[in-house]
């Protein structure tokens, strides 16, 4: 009997491996817990193993299998796959070609295929639908079960690039799974954040080795591991997210009211040039700064009501303690605004940003066009700085960047210049699974764009873009539960974009400037009449 193609489940793929088994357990009891508790599929991946253990590992692997009604695929071992009558085999790139394996093995089984690079993809979809079943993206993040991995961690982002070169391609019968690292406290956002840039294709799946075969209690490992695919949302912050472009100025001014009711703490790990300057934007919309770059405080800072925190990467803090705040942010629940300070001008800056991104999950990216373009891979080359660069404003494009970075990393983008682009690619909490998904695309999703007229000045003082992010951190830090983080930063945006219109205005030149932005950034939160501000927001369409 072979398994039917069309009815394989993906979603919660259990691959072997006997070496990490607890004391007391065995790759049998271990299978069958993950069978009993919600895996779809089970592959046989023993590295290390002969091959005549190796073949009575797989038939009794496989009697607990079809007692179960789930496909077994072998690793690697057509042989064995063809001894046993195996449903499928799993081979990587540096196994046997995948013509071959199929030629050996007949077009009704099951055959996946290891990828990690888009040009893997082309070849898939070149031989066309009768060649690959399946692929194994990955590897997602750093993992204990690959000892000398031959490829570096891929992320979120790197399977959103195989997912788009499947669509583009048009391999549509290929099915997905994500696999490396993957484990309950990143499962969620992974299957959140990967859908192809078209909105048509999510994981069918995920893959699991060391949750399930290295686990004391592998039926209860298996367990939370369904209930999070089961449970189909990634409530990472209590905040609401279901946008709406259209923002008036009673939804400002009752943006700023809950932020003067709530006074946040705004924790800045920041650049040494914006500090002292972030600290007073801060205290002038209303909240308390802290300056705190130590991993030990986090916990404790993140756990503060209506605490944010702003990441900025402009000094090249250690990455080991950024990760920590990250981490601590995203387990409590609270905001986290990133700004990615010349995320491409060195090879140093790229790594540092990279693995932030990969890392964790953002209410708010926000960079100048120069860092946004980069991070949409919009741009040639490197940056040649932490400014923008003066290439002519190419609005269209900007509003793509912006666009693309907020369905990438699924978080508010901000694109700052003369003028601002905001996008939101959170537009809903909840993840599904499979192709067709039907999600909105890259290029509808929602964005607007902020003018006040040209305002040279704000060029002409330094970390006036860090303070930005400050003042995203303040207001999205302030709302009260289920507030409209959409509606925060368009609030935050507008808000400085005013002020420096005012500041511009009243003061004599760059020096002076910098006081009278800090002024009025007080006066506008302070008297909060948001009709009376004069920068203009404009939906993109
Ligand atoms: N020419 C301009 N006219 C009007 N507003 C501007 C202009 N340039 C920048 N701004 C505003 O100044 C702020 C900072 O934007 P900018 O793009 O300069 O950030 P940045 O390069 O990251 O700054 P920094 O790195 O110095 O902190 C934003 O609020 C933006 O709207
Ligand atoms: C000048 C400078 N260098 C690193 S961060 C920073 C502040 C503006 O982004
Ligand atoms: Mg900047």
């Amino acid at each position: 009997m072979v398994f039917p193609k069309d009815k394989v489940d993906y979603s919660l793929y259990l691959v072997t491996d006997s070496t990490m088994l607890p004391e007391g357990t065995t790759l049998y009891s271990q299978v069958e817990a993950g069978l009993k508790n919600g895996v779809t599929l089970v592959q046989l991946r023993e590295k290390d193993t002969d091959t005549k253990i190796f073949i009575e590992e797989a038939i009794a692997v496989q009697k607990l299998c079809k007692a179960y009604d789930v496909p077994l695929i072998i690793n690697d071992r057509i042989d064995v796959a063809l001894a046993i009558d195996a449903d499928g085999v799993h081979v990587g790139q540096s196994d046997m070609p995948i013509p071959m394996v199929r030629q050996l093995l007949g077009p009704d089984k099951i055959v996946g295929w290891s990828v990690g690079k888009t040009s893997e993809v082309e070849t898939l979809a070149q031989w066309g639908t009768d060649m690959v079943d399946y692929i194994g993206i990955g590897m997602v993040f750093p993992t204990e079960t690959k000892k000398n991995p031959r490829k570096s961690p891929m992320g979120p982002t790197g399977v959103i690039d195989i997912l788009n070169a499947l669509e583009t391609t048009q391999a549509t019968w290929c099915r997905t799974v994500a696999i490396g690292g993957l484990h309950p406290n990143n499962i969620p956002r992974v299957l959140y954040q990967c859908v192809s840039h078209n909105g048509k294709r999510a994981l069918d799946g995920i893959s699991v080795v060391s949750d399930i075969m290295a686990s004391d209690d592998a039926g209860a490992s298996t367990k939370i591991l369904r209930g999070l695919l089961d449970y189909s949302k990634f409530e990472y912050i209590p905040l609401d997210f279901s946008h709406q472009e259209n923002i008036t100025s009673k939804d400002i001014k009752d943006t700023l009211s809950q932020v003067q009711k709530n006074h946040p703490l705004v924790q800045h790990m920041t650049n040494k040039v914006h500090q002292n300057f972030g600290a007073n934007v801060t205290l002038a919309l209303g909240s308390s700064p802290i300056m705190s770059e130590v991993p030990s405080e986090v916990d404790e800072l993140a756990s503060v009501p209506n605490a944010a925190l702003l990441l900025n990467t402009g000094s090249v803090a250690p990455v080991e303690a950024l990760k920590e705040a990250v981490r601590a942010y995203n387990e409590r629940k609270r905001p986290i605004i990133f700004d990615p300070v010349g995320y491409s001008a060195t090879q140093t800056r790229l790594t540092l940003n990279n693995t932030l991104l990969q890392y964790g999950q953002y209410t708010c990216i926000k960079g100048n066009s120069g860092e946004i373009l980069s991070l949409a891979k919009l741009n040639q080359g490197k940056m040649r700085g932490v400014d923008a660069g003066d290439d002519k404003v190419d609005k269209a494009l900007l509003a793509r960047a912006t666009r693309l970075v907020a369905f990438t990393y699924k978080t508010i983008a901000v694109c700052t210049g003369e003028y601002d682009f905001i996008a939101d690619g959170t537009m809903s909490s909840s993840y599904r699974l499979g192709h067709g998904v039907g999600e909105l695309s890259a290029n509808d999703i929602p964005c607007v764009m902020i003018e006040d007229g040209p305002i040279p000045l704000m060029e002409k003082i330094t970390a006036s873009g860090c303070s930005l992010g400050t003042a995203i951190a303040a207001l999205v830090g302030g709302l009260s539960p289920n507030g409209i983080a959409f509606n925060a930063v368009v609030s935050a945006v507008l808000l400085y974009k005013s002020a420096g219109k005012l500041a511009s205005l009243n003061c004599r030149g760059s020096g002076s400037f910098h006081v009278h932005l800090i002024d009025a950034l007080d006066q506008l939160f302070t008297t909060n009449d948001p009709s009376s501000w004069t920068a203009k927001v404009e939906i993109v369409t």
